[in-house]
């Protein structure tokens, strides 16, 4: 005795279906015909008239099958041909609210994910002024970094890996204790030691997209809001060198700020050239109507409650100039220490960069690299181009640590051979 379920899919649930089958297609022998439709970029799974899709579900056995019917249709006195595609879906009778109740909803579920995996994802900045009034501007995301690339310590990668996914996966955790969907975490550290790079494998990671936030191009508190409340869901919004974006360090501009201000700007007269980008930048953080409340309450005030999860990322490369209140829980959930390269770090570039996993001289920088400070950029760059010769890569990284060793070794003599002189 069987149960046939016919619906009249709209184009968007019959869509569902043919993508929860071909996702099917993985783990299973069956096959789903893979096309390109004129009209699109993407691949796409069609099922041919008739052709029949076994699947199981909790112990349920289920047919899913596609027709095709004729229908004759008049237009304007004209009588012509249409066609109507449905899935026909056969199970047995017992398990019919089953079926309604828990597979259906089931496979819209995984569709959803699918197609929220597989979309086009985006790379969004306030920076450009927009005609069309809108706050954001975007292209298209397509950073390759992931967490295999990212070189950084194995142990503090998973800790991110599952802290992100406890953080996706917990929505009624949040709500059951009040807080709400979000997380923030600060990632610190000297220049070149990969923290944009580990935002990039994060968004990635997550398959979220990613809204660069500009604090200096923000007139006002309330445009902060404005642009907070206009991101998506499942985004990741970051804040790079928040140290430099604004003064931060007190949480009233005092008058030694204003003071400094007004003397920027006379100062500003004699550079309009633009030739000192650094000292523009400076100026338009100080100019900045956005205060370190506006930011607080960016980051953790009734405004950043709405819609659902986000991850909030600050950068800087001065953990010790923020404010305490930015950096507590809630706002800054998680600090994560990028330094100088590490032996586990130099091995995973080692590895991305030469294609080797082991070497002679893997000991040699074992020693080497506490005695410098080299930064995952730099050891990159020195193995720019040996990507077909790794014994030259291994070699020009040894050679350049060992001459930085020499210099520090020289700089420390020097400062004593000064000091002795004073004396
Ligand atoms: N940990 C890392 N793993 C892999 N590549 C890295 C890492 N750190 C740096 N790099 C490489 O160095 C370049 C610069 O790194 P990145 O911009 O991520 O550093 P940063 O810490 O954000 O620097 P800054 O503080 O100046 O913004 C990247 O393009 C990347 O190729």
């Amino acid at each position: 005795m069987v149960e046939e379920f016919e619906n009249s899919f709209t184009n968007e649930l019959f869509d569902n279906v043919l993508t929860y089958l071909s996702s099917k297609c993985f783990d299973s022998a069956q096959i789903l015909k893979l096309s390109k439709p004129k009209s699109s970029k993407n691949l796409t799974y069609t099922m041919d008239h008739d052709q029949n899709f076994e699947d199981e579900f909790d112990g349920i056995k289920l047919n899913w099958s596609l027709h095709v019917v004729e229908k004759k249709s008049s237009n304007l006195g004209y009588i012509g041909l249409s066609e109507n595609r449905y899935f026909q879906l056969t199970f047995h009778r017992k398990f019919k609210d089953k079926v309604h109740k828990s597979y259906i909803p089931h496979v819209m579920e995984i569709a959803e994910m699918m197609k929220f995996k597989s979309r086009e994802r985006k790379l969004y900045t306030n920076r450009s002024t927009n005609e069309n009034g809108r706050l954001w501007s975007s292209v298209p995301f397509t950073h390759p970094s992931t967490f295999d690339t990212v070189a950084m310590d194995p142990d503090l990668k998973n800790e991110i890996k599952s802290d992100l996914m406890k953080f996706v996966t917990k929505q009624e955790f949040y709500s059951r204790v009040g807080r709400a969907w979000k997380r923030g975490y600060l990632l610190y550290g000297p220049p070149g030691t990969g923290k944009t790079t580990l935002i990039a494998a994060i968004a990635n990671f997550l398959k979220f997209d990613i809204y660069d936030l500009e604090l200096t191009a923000v007139r006002s508190n309330s445009q902060l809001r404005k642009l907070l409340i206009s991101t998506s869901d499942k985004s990741v919004i970051i804040v790079e060198d928040i140290d430099c974006s604004l003064d931060l360090s007190q949480r009233k501009n005092n008058n030694k700020n204003n003071e400094i201000n007004i003397e920027m700007k006379e100062n500003y007269e004699h550079h309009q050239d633009g030739a000192d980008e650094d000292y523009k930048r400076a100026l338009e953080s100080f100019s900045s109507k956005v205060s370190l409340s506006g930011v607080l309450n960016f980051v953790d005030g009734l405004w950043s409650s709405c819609g659902g999860e986000r991850l909030m990322i600050f950068t800087t490369n001065h953990k010790e100039k923020l404010d305490q209140a930015l950096l507590r829980p809630g706002r800054m959930d998680k600090h994560i220490h990028l330094s100088y390269c590490e032996i586990s770090a130099f091995k995973i570039l080692m590895k991305n960069y030469l294609g080797i996993e082991e070497h002679e001289l893997v000991r040699e920088v074992e020693e080497l690299l506490p005695n410098v400070e080299m930064t995952p950029a730099e050891i990159g760059e020195v193995f720019m181009g040996c990507e077909e010769d790794s014994k030259k890569g291994m070699r020009n990284v040894v050679e350049e640590m060992r001459s930085r060793v020499a210099s520090t070794k020289r700089g420390s003599v020097v400062n004593c051979g000064e000091l002795e002189k004073r004396e």
